[in-house]
This record gives C-alpha cells, sequence and structure tokens, in this order.
C-alpha cells in the first residue's frame, strides 16, 4: 500500500512519544532505562561499569557525551547490530507505555522520516538520500504493533 505522506521527527525533541530521547522508562535486559537513546548507547560498550554509568546519566546528551568520550570502546560488531538493539528499545519501551504504541499506531501508514542534517544512517540528512534506520525502526514496530493486535483480535 502506498504511504498517505511522511511524517517528520526529530531526534532531539524530547516531548514526541516517537523521539528516542522521549523519557518513557522501560526495563530490559535485567536493568531500567530512562530513554530509548541511554539504552542504544550503552549496548555500544560490553564493559558493565561503563554501560551502568551511561544508565544513569541525568539525560540523553549527558550519556551522549560520556559514550563519545569512550569512543574507542565500542564493540566491534556494533555497525551490524545497531539496528536489533534500536527495534527492541522501541517495542520494550511501546509495550511498557500503551500511550507510546497507540501513538506509533495512530501515524497510520505515513512514512516516518527522521529529519537530521548530518545523521545519513539513522535519519534522512541533508539531502534527503539518507537511510533514515530510526524512521525505519519506527515503521518496522508499528507493523509489528498491528500484527499482534490483529492475532488478538481472533
Ligand atoms: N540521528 C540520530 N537518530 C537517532 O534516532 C539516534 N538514536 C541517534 N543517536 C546517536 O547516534 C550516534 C551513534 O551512532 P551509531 O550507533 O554509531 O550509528 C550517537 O551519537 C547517538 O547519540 N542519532
Amino acid at each position: 500500500m502506498r504511504a498517505e505522506t511522511s511524517l517528520y521527527i526529530s531526534m532531539t525533541d524530547e516531548t514526541n512519544l516517537l523521539s528516542a530521547v522521549s523519557p518513557q522508562p522501560f526495563s530490559l535486559d535485567g536493568a531500567e532505562w530512562p530513554t530509548a537513546e541511554h539504552y542504544v548507547l550503552a549496548m555500544q560498550f560490553e564493559d558493565p561499569a561503563l554501560m551502568a554509568e551511561i544508565r544513569s546519566s541525568l539525560d540523553p546528551q549527558q550519556a551522549r557525551k560520556l559514550a563519545k568520550r569512550h569512543k574507542r570502546k565500542i564493540r566491534s560488531d556494533w555497525e551490524s547490530v545497531r539496528r536489533v538493539y534500536v527495534t527492541r528499545a522501541v517495542y520494550t519501551r511501546c509495550l511498557s507505555h500503551p500511550e507510546s504504541a497507540q501513538a506509533l499506531l495512530e501515524t497510520g501508514d505515513k512514512r516516518i522520516i527522521e529529519s537530521s542534517l548530518y545523521d545519513y544512517y539513522w535519519g534522512c540528512g541533508r539531502d534527503g538520500r539518507g537511510l533514515n534506520t530510526y524512521g525505519e525502526v519506527l515503521m518496522d514496530v508499528r507493523e509489528k504493533l498491528r500484527s499482534v493486535a490483529a492475532v488478538s483480535a481472533v
């Protein structure tokens, strides 16, 4: 089916329930995460102390600064697994926060695009040619939520 229109979201908009920085805590992998961004930043590393420090960061900006300071310790397979971790975070957040799942379902068939001038992997980049991976993850989770709802309606 053709997408109705596009919906642009910003990765820095804490008020948008769909954003990675939205303050909606959830439990995953044995710990409580303040935002999806905290979880994904921590998953880049294998050092439990560093992961815990990122998890305890006051906000996503502080967590990002901390992760950046340790970028040489990022696990070697990160590029091949990062999309999986973001998907787990967004899906788990939807299960923990029904209003978040609802906001995602209410996007209907819109193409969700993360607007980012600089990020050509998670976002669409300055010229719109980026991979838009975060938008793709949101649309994958939306599809999953729909299929789960369809099965439970039977
Ligand atoms: N642009 C953007 N959109 C998102 O949805 C994000 N979660 C992030 N996160 C930032 O991307 C950096 C890590 O990138 P890789 O995982 O190595 O691709 C880091 O700065 C995050 O804060 N960015």
